[in-house]
């Protein structure tokens, strides 16, 4: 949340200098020209039209964009550590994961692992919103897609993750 006193977040984003900005809406996704180019293009008339450029970009995304975001993503099911803001954003949008449920956590974790061995990278789902059931049965929907397919699958939720908290920053 882009919260300075008086200003209006677009504002803010719109008025601060270019690192200060890029320091804004880093959070969102790790992918650093993705942040770039939107601090680039401003100033934005209106939040609607931050976000149109801002999904724009994301329409470039391949393969080294999508491993470059992972690091910066925890598995679902492991509560994110560290205090990062990013952190803070992944326990939120994991918080429906009911991480007591002993059981659905170790099917969690026996699919996540199922899954890197078969695609090589941290299985990624947009969690807001979906409970630890819902996002276990899209895995397990998901380790039957091939490699292109899931590339892609992975592509549009690291979209909907970024956009959310894209969303979540410059929401009033
Ligand atoms: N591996 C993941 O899918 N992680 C995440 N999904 C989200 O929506 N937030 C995360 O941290």
């Amino acid at each position: 949340m882009i919260a300075i006193a008086g200003k209006n977040p677009l504002d803010e984003f719109n008025d601060a200098l270019v690192n200060d900005a890029l320091e804004l809406i880093a959070p969102c996704v790790a992918i650093p020209a993705w942040a770039e180019s939107l601090v680039a293009a401003r100033p934005y008339p209106t939040v609607n039209a931050l976000q149109h450029y801002a999904s724009q970009l994301t329409l470039d995304w391949g393969r080294a964009e999508l491993n470059l975001a992972l690091a910066a993503h925890p598995r679902i099911g492991e509560k994110p550590q560290g205090s990062g803001k990013e952190a803070l954003l992944s326990r939120g949008e994991q918080s429906t994961v009911d991480t007591q449920n002993r059981v659905l956590k170790e099917a969690l974790a026996q699919g996540n692992t199922e899954y890197e061995a078969q695609f090589g990278r941290v299985f990624l789902i947009r969690a807001k919103g979906r409970s630890g059931e819902e996002m276990l049965s899209e895995l397990h929907r998901r380790l039957n897609n091939s490699p292109a397919e899931e590339e892609a699958e992975a592509l549009e939720q690291l979209r909907q993750i970024t956009l959310l908290r894209l969303e979540g920053a410059f929401a009033q």
